[in-house]
Formats: structure tokens, sequence, C-alpha cells
């Protein structure tokens, strides 16, 4: 299987390449690169929170292809009616599963050694990180650590 990181981040080109081991990277406001890439992956995952254009994604399937929706952004998705009648392509969500569902993810996880890229900060850093992730810098989760933030009890 082949796996293409798409971003809107070009910075994040080398770090998914070279760190990550996908085999490619698309910038999916470079309409020549999405052009270049249309019509070649059976299946898209889309993770992204915010609004944003799903059309040029469905470009990127194959004929019968299918995008799964992970992502919840506030506003609906618009899927023109043609990006998905030509080629006969699939929209389809998926969402995070109970209780069970996360625990075996949490096991499968750690039986293959598979772990979060995180930055872990005190209480003290959290103004920061808000305005860190207000421009979209943090690679690629803060994690805040209450317990060691505390002050000792006396
Ligand atoms: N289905 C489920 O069970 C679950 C769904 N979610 C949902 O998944 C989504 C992702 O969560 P999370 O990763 O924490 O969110 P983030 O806010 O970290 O967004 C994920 C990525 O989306 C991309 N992105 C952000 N804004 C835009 C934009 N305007 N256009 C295109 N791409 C954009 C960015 O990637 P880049 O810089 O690479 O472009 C960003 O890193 C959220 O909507 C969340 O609610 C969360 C948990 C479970
Ligand atoms: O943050 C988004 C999560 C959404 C979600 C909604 C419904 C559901 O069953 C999930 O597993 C996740």
């Amino acid at each position: 299987m082949k796996i293409t990181v798409i971003s809107t981040s070009p910075e994040k080109r080398g770090e998914a390449l070279d760190r990550l081991g996908a085999d490619a990277f698309l910038v999916s406001r470079d309409e020549g690169e999405m052009k270049a890439a249309a019509g070649t992956m059976d299946g898209v995952i889309d993770t992204v929170s915010a609004g944003h254009p799903v059309a040029p994604l469905l470009e990127l399937l194959k004929p019968r292809g299918q995008m799964v929706v992970v992502g919840a952004p506030s506003k609906p998705l618009e899927v023109p009616a043609l990006a998905i009648v030509a080629g006969g392509k699939r929209v389809a969500g998926s969402g995070g599963g109970g209780v069970a569902e996360c625990q075996a993810m949490l096991e499968f996880a750690g039986e293959h050694g598979i772990v979060a890229d995180v930055e872990v900060v005190g209480m003290d850093y959290v103004n920061t990180a808000i305005e860190r992730l207000e421009r979209n810098d943090v690679r690629y989760r803060f994690v805040v650590d209450v317990a060691g933030s505390m002050a000792p009890v006396a």
C-alpha cells in the first residue's frame, strides 16, 4: 500500500516523508500537485477540523474510490454531485467508537509500538500553547502535565 500525506502545510513535507515514512506528500492548496495526483488513490481519510473544499480531495480518488470523513468541521461539507457521480465514488464517515474499541486500539498500538508525537508542557505554559495552537505551531499535540505542575503539598 502507498500512503500519501495531504496537508495545507508545505513545511510538514520533510517530516512526513523522512521521519513518518509516508511514500508521498501533497499540498492540498497546490492546484498543480493535486492535479498531477488526480485519479490515483483508492481511499482518502479526511481528518480536517475546519471547513474546507472536498471536491479537490474527491478528484484524487480512482473510480469507485471512497473518502472516509473523520474530522468534524462545524459547517457542512459541500459535495458537488458530479464529483461523486462521475466515477461512482463514495463518501462515508467513521467515529472513534466506545470504551471497548478505544481499549482495543490502545492495546494494538502498545503491541506494535505505535506512539503519538506530543509536547508535554506545564500549566504555566498553557497561554503560550494556545497562541501556538492558533498558529498551527505544534508537532503534533500539547499534553498538559497537570499533576507535575502542582506545588508539593506541605
Ligand atoms: N471521528 C471521530 O471519532 C473523531 C473526530 N474528531 C475530529 O477530528 C478532527 C481533527 O481533530 P484534530 O486533529 O484534533 O484537529 P486539528 O485542529 O489539529 O486539525 C487537524 C488538521 O487539519 C488541518 N486543517 C486545519 N484547518 C484546515 C483548513 N482550513 N483547511 C484544510 N486543512 C485544515 C491541519 O493540517 P495541515 O496543517 O496538515 O493542513 C490540522 O493539523 C476534528 O474536527 C475533531 O473534532 C476527533 C476525535 C474523534
Ligand atoms: O470530535 C468529534 C467526534 C465526533 C464523534 C461523533 C460521534 C461518534 O459516534 C464518534 O465516535 C465521534
